[in-house]
């Protein structure tokens, strides 16, 4: 059920900031900012291979981020995403199995414009999870 890991992420106080170091101290090309209200999030993604990094300043007054932030104000790794076929199915299965899903537990649609779902870091080693929907090509179905 588990696919590849689509991205790691980071919490950054300064977006702007975070993109820069990643540009001009390690070389890395870095999408463009994009906002994303739904989320209470800025995201921008350090391209670096099929992994990416994500990184992510808080936006607007109800970020989820932004508890994240205030107890590492430095900055941190947030969360880390992993690819799954059939986001709903992998949610019913998790649930069924006591796993808690955040939010109103319907996906949202993420930044790569599919649907994405987050599983709560205390039923997971204290590790904030994402589950991102990427369907397999016909060829691998
Ligand atoms: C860009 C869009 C999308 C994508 O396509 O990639 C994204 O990635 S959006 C990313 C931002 N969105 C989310 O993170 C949504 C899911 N997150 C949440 O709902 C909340 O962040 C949270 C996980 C419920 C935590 O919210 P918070 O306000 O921090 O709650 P608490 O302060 O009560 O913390 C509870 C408990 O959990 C620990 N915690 C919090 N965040 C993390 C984390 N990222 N990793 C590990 N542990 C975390 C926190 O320390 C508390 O622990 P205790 O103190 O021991 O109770
Ligand atoms: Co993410």
């Amino acid at each position: 059920m588990l696919g590849p890991v689509n991205h790691i992420a980071l919490a950054v106080p300064d977006l702007a900031e975070a993109m820069a170091r990643y540009r001009d101290r390690l070389g890395a090309h870095v999408s463009a900012p994009q906002v994303l209200p739904d989320h209470g999030v800025t995201v921008a993604f350090v391209e670096c291979g099929p992994t990416k990094v994500e990184l992510l300043e808080p936006w607007g007054d109800a970020s989820p981020i932004a508890a994240f932030l205030a107890r590492n104000p430095t900055g941190g790794l947030h969360h880390i995403c992993h690819e799954v076929g059939d986001l709903l199915a992998a949610r019913d299965r998790l649930v069924s199995e006591g796993a808690r899903i955040l939010g109103d537990g319907k996906p949202k649609i993420g930044a790569h414009g599919r649907p994405v779902l987050f599983l709560h870091p205390k039923d997971f080693f204290g590790v904030l999870i994402e589950l991102e929907e990427v369907k397999p090509t016909s060829a691998e179905a």
